[in-house]
């Protein structure tokens, strides 16, 4: 087993003897969206590929940086880059950061990315808070959960019907709403799909059909082996392309675009998340319910 729990954990030691910092909060930056952690203070930076038994990564905008820092006084650590299944990493690798969170004492988790919107009525520069999602590789048998059972981490067979945290949900509503953001954050549900290619119009018809609002290549990994070990979460995807339904629309889409619209949008994404933070005394009332 590449990341069994003796791996995790001497990562995470590895870490924690190398900073003071103790997050509470982690957050997964999205392509395109580094910039969440540009902003924090006492700001202290390791490179994926000096922490060991990290991957490296190797998508633009994907920068490879785990960045530990304070958001207003609140010690909390990003991965400026995240692991993807179509990289030709496994499942395990791609979700192993979310395991090494845990050890470290983190609570919650702000899983980002990009995706297209299949709901027809979302905007190219929406924010999608993500409420549920579909785990089409997982459908496959490309699920991280699969293999042994570790119950340190979690138990065989978790739920996933409230992985994304209700409360939480809410807390981003209301900030949206006191920001002035309410016209461009939405609730749906993301699907994930292995990628590389972008879907045909045919596969995003079928996701549609299924109850998807957008579509992407990441996050539910994550998200699931974050629930899997008792982490909350809150899920936000940067619509950053309409996903065509129709074959008369003569967009197409590809990843210079998407890491344009996000980058474009990343400011506003980030002040949600600093408020969010700011205020994550509400989420720790809410952790110790
Ligand atoms: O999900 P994130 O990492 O934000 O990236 C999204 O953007 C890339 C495609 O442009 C894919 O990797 C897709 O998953
Ligand atoms: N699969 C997929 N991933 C994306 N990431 C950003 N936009 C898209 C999209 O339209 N489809």
């Amino acid at each position: 087993i590449c990341c069994s729990f003796e791996h995790c954990k001497f990562t995470t030691e590895w870490l924690l003897s190398r900073t003071r910092h103790r997050p509470k909060i982690a957050v997964v930056c999205g392509s395109g969206l580094s910039l969440l952690a540009e902003s924090v203070s006492n700001k202290q930076v390791f490179r994926y590929e000096d922490i060991p038994n990290f991957s490296v990564s190797t998508v633009p905008s994907h920068d490879g940086h785990l960045v530990f820092g304070n958001v207003k006084d609140k010690s909390c650590v990003f991965m400026q880059g995240r692991f993807h299944l179509y990289e030709g990493y496994s499942l395990c690798k791609v979700t192993f950061p979310v395991r090494i969170f845990k050890l470290m004492g983190v609570e919650t988790i702000i899983v980002t990315n990009a995706s297209g919107g299949l709901c027809q009525d979302f905007k190219v520069g929406d924010i999608m808070i993500i409420k549920d999602h579909i785990n089409l590789p997982g459908f496959a048998g490309q699920h991280p959960l699969c293999g042994p059972n570790d119950e340190r981490f979690g138990i065989r067979f978790p739920c996933m019907s409230d992985a994304y945290s209700k409360e939480l949900r809410k807390l981003v509503l209301n900030i949206s709403a006191e920001l002035g953001y309410s016209n461009f954050v939405r609730e749906g549900v993301y699907c994930m799909v292995s990628g590389p290619n972008f879907e045909t119009i045919a596969e995003a018809r079928m996701l549609h059909i299924l109850g998807s609002d957008s579509v992407g290549m990441s996050t539910v990994p994550e998200v699931t082996v974050a629930k899997h070990c008792g982490l909350r979460v809150l899920g936000l995807s940067l619509i950053t392309n309409k996903v065509s339904l129709d074959y008369s629309r003569e967009e197409k889409v590809n990843h210079e675009e998407v890491l344009h619209i996000s980058k474009m949008r990343a400011e506003m994404l980030q002040k949600v998340l600093n408020t969010f933070i700011a205020r994550s005394h509400q989420v720790e009332a809410i952790n110790s319910n």
